[in-house]
């Protein structure tokens, strides 16, 4: 869901803008020009391939790094003259993980209500309701090198949590975790938007960002090569068709032989026409295929999906984009 306008019709305000962020290692370039704009209270997706520089631009925007050039301001703050605004206003958990593995999860998380000087009482209530909120509670006695990756991952999230942050960074919050642990992660991040919490989220998971994001941008070669709602994003892209597949290879022949504008796959026996897969072209296909007395042993819809998109964008072929395009 597009959040640029508020229900009263007010544009909110940016959590996170960025203006030409560049970043080298040495010779390489990692960051070339990244603009962002993330409104307040949304769920913001960087998706890249590995080595693309996502966790670069988090570590920029949290202010462990600096930019060689460009501008960012995180809750309003410049990450750059201003570091310790920023980080009194954010939560990151990054891929290093902050949770010390000898020590109970409980005690991980005392820790933490001590580096943000709440008072005991105060940090004892704070632990306790988020390792509840984190179904933490029966393990919160044990040591954190007991836990299960999908465990780990939501300490470390609870630990985040402690000095209420406003925008929390997440670098590939679901990485490594099996499919239930990823979907209860899903339910954690969307409990926290539902609370008000802006999330930058980095994935190289599409339906990660599909599923959570308002709005997606693609990191690749440096550069932001594309950015809008999935929807948006999937709609840039051709790759919708009609895929007829067959069992009996002289029926596949007498239709590839008869049908038009098509892809053959001869080794699967399978045709693709091309198609936006509205009821309308889809009725057309059908009726075609009728007059021609072509039966197919399947027929499937085949819409671009974020892989689609995903893979037409950050293959070394497509140039990139302009800044026009691209927005
Ligand atoms: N401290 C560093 N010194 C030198 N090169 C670095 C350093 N940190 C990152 N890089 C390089 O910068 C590039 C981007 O790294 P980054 O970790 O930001 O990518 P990423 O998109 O987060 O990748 P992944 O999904 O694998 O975590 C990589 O080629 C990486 O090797």
């Amino acid at each position: 869901m597009p959040t640029s306008v508020t229900p009263s019709g007010q544009v909110p305000s940016a959590a996170i803008s960025a203006a030409g962020l560049r970043k080298s290692y040495g010779d390489k370039l990692v960051l070339d020009g990244i603009d962002l704009h993330i409104p307040s209270g949304s769920v913001f997706a960087l998706l890249g391939p590995n080595g693309a520089g996502k966790t670069t631009v988090v570590k920029i925007l949290s202010t462990l790094i600096r930019a060689d050039d460009g501008q960012a301001r995180v809750a309003g703050h410049d990450v750059a003259t201003s570091a310790q605004a920023v980080r009194a206003a954010i939560g990151v958990t990054g891929q290093f993980s902050a949770v010390d593995g000898l020590i109970t999860g409980e005690e991980n998380m005392l820790l933490m209500t001590e580096l943000h000087h709440l008072s005991k009482r105060e940090g004892r209530q704070v632990a306790a309701e988020l390792l509840e909120r984190f179904d933490l509670r029966t393990a919160a006695k044990k040591p954190a090198a007991t836990y299960s990756g999908g465990m780990r991952r939501r300490l470390d999230i609870a630990m985040t949590l402690v000095g209420s942050p406003r925008i929390i960074f997440l670098d590939e919050p679901t990485t490594g975790l099996d499919p239930r642990s990823r979907h209860a992660m899903w339910g954690m991040i969307r409990e926290l938007v539902a609370g008000g919490a802006t999330v930058f989220l980095t994935t190289q998971y599409l339906d990660e960002a599909d599923e959570l994001a308002d709005r997606i941008a693609v990191l690749s070669n440096g550069k932001i090569v594309a950015e809008g709602t999935s929807d948006e994003l999937k709609r840039r892209i051709p790759g919708g068709h009609v895929r007829l597949r067959f069992t009996d290879p002289a029926a596949y022949r007498s239709a590839a032989a008869t049908l038009r504008d098509i892809t053959a796959d001869e080794e699967a026996l399978a045709l693709r026409i091309p198609s936006d897969g509205s009821q309308r072209e889809l009725r057309s296909i059908l009726d075609w295929l009728d007059a021609a007395d072509i039966e197919a042993d399947e027929f499937t819809v085949h819409t671009p999906d974020l892989d689609d998109v995903f893979f037409a964008l950050t293959s070394a072929n497509v140039p990139a984009q302009t800044e026009e395009t691209a927005r």
